[in-house]
């Protein structure tokens, strides 16, 4: 048997999954891994323990399928992107925790930059908004903050990487220092249209260049894995920032075509094609996956918090014991009883972009069930997500005929069902929601001649189900009235 091998490095957890030519599962493992919080709004990871739990799930795959390293064609990488490591490349070992890309402690320094005049240049340069959401200046911080690293730096004793960065580097036992091109997209250092590093952006950001990975194609021959980590080496065949991989596995490969993924965020992606489009409504342009010489661009829509909220149902205040059980209990009434739920727990991301604003309940009366607040927190995840759609129509001048979902929430029919409804627009989910990993499969499958071209992955995505809009135009533009009126209360709370 002859197989692929897909590495999901997310949020929370680290994911192996075995594909076969047919696109289908034959084998996953699952790890959670530590979340951080060592001050108010920091957030890390331990590196380490997310090449120990990545490593182990790659074995658990292979032997829940039973391959061996001379079954796998290639291993493909899908990662959580922005995550910020700096290590010592004589020793392997970090000199600081991951920054995630959540953290904002360098929020303050990117409003200095802002009010400074830097946001239109940065903008025009590499696609993104100034904000601490990306590298830039969680690695300066790592260089003002950690003793002694800035100068080691300079020497080139550091190493600097995203996930994707990290991974390669443990795989091949140290050999490799490289970042696809989809990940250095997201770092505010690379410039979009050359897809090199930049000297201005270096100097804003007081970089030394010597840190840096050397930049490559999405799916490439990166290199061999060490022989002693999966019992012989396995070639390393592709590797994109998770969401660009999810676009791609999505097969959004015509301009115009979207997808949407709900995990603990949700990332909603349009194929905006062979040129970057500046976005005039608070949208990021990043580089999508690339094979070869061909490039594609990408116009996203970060949301901070969307399964998350679901969580926080679950393990802040108690009302399910698991995420699954919401669609049963908002499902349980017809409606919410007028009740708007927010979910800025983490401010709001696009287009909003208000770090200030904070979760928010609205409507609440004597009749207000637990229910009620479930289902209200299932459409606050689908009003954010058509406030990202407007947006993107706006910029790309063009409506969006159909959304493809994936991520965990896309189970949710109660969800899938509202989005497509508010949205007014069919919402398509295919039979493997676990997309980002099957484009990361799809990555490393071209990149060594597992599947020929990309006319083979077509075959490979099919399609679960269509919900098409069932409520009206009207009652739809209501509701999103209403939704408006409530975000307006959850913004610039935090003082
Ligand atoms: N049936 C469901 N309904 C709503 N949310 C769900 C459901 N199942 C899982 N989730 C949410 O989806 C998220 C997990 O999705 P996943 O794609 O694994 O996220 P990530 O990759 O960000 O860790 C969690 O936030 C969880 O609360
Ligand atoms: O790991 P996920 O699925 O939460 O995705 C995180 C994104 O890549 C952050 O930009």
């Amino acid at each position: 048997m002859s197989v692929l091998l897909s590495l999901d490095q997310g949020t929370t957890s680290s994911r192996a999954i075995v594909f076969d030519r047919s696109g289908s599962i034959r084998g996953t493992a699952q790890r959670e891994f530590t979340q951080y919080y060592p001050a108010s709004g920091w957030v890390e990871h331990d590196p380490n323990e997310i090449w120990e739990t990545q490593l182990a799930v790659a074995r658990e795959a292979m032997i829940h399928c039973g391959v061996a390293a001379a079954d796998v064609a290639a291993i493909g990488i899908a990662n959580q992107r922005e995550t910020t490591v700096l290590w010592d490349r004589s020793t392997g070992q970090p000199v600081h925790p991951a920054i995630v890309w959540q953290d904002r402690r360098t929020a303050a320094h990117c409003d200095a930059l802002r009010d400074a005049g830097h946001t239109a240049r940065v903008q025009q340069k590499t696609g993104l908004l100034i904000d601490s959401y990306f590298c830039a200046t969680k690695l300066q911080w790592l260089l003002e903050n950690v003793p002694g690293v800035r100068k080691r730096a300079e020497h080139g004793e550091l190493a600097f990487g995203t996930i994707d960065s990290w991974l390669f580097w443990n795989l091949t036992g140290g050999k490799l220092h490289a970042i696809d091109v989809s990940n250095a997209s997201r770092t505010m250092l690379m410039n979009i249209e050359s897809c090199q590093w930049d000297d201005e952006l270096l100097d804003l950001f007081q970089i030394p260049k010597p840190v840096l990975p050397e930049i490559f194609p999405s799916s490439h021959l990166y290199g061999e894995t060490d022989a002693s980590l999966l019992g012989g080496s396995i070639l390393i065949g592709g590797a994109a920032g998770d969401q660009q991989a999810a676009l791609f596995g999505q097969n959004c490969t015509e301009v115009g075509m979207a997808k949407n993924t709900y995990g603990t965020g949700c990332f909603m992606l349009m194929n905006v094609g062979e040129r970057p489009l500046h976005s005039r409504c608070k949208l990021l342009t990043s580089v999508a996956c690339t094979t070869g010489s061909e490039r594609q661009y990408a116009l996203e829509g970060s949301i901070f918090i969307a399964g998350a909220i679901v969580q926080w149902l679950r393990d802040g205040l108690g009302i399910i014991d698991s995420s699954s059980e919401i669609e049963a209990l908002a499902s349980s009434v017809a409606d919410t009883d007028g009740v708007y739920l927010v979910p800025a727990l983490a401010g709001l991301g696009a287009p909003h972009w208000d770090a200030y604003a904070r979760g928010t309940i609205v409507g609440l009366s004597r009749g207000t069930t637990r229910a009620h607040i479930a289902r209200a927190a299932l459409e606050g995840i689908a009003f954010q997500v058509a406030d990202v759609a407007d947006a993107m129509i706006e910029d790309a001048t063009r409506p969006i005929a159909q959304l493809r979902v994936d991520g965990g929430a896309a189970a949710n029919n109660l969800l899938m069902q509202f989005q497509a409804d508010i949205l007014q627009v069919p919402v398509v989910r295919p039979k493997i929601i676990e997309t980002t990993a099957l484009g990361a499969a799809y990555l490393a499958g071209l990149a060594s001649g597992f599947w020929s071209d990309r006319s083979e992955l077509a075959k490979v995505w099919q399609t679960d189900r269509v919900f098409e809009p069932t409520m009206s135009a009207t009652e739809s533009q209501h509701r999103r009235g209403r939704w408006n009126d409530a975000l307006e209360r959850s913004r610039s709370w935090e003082v």
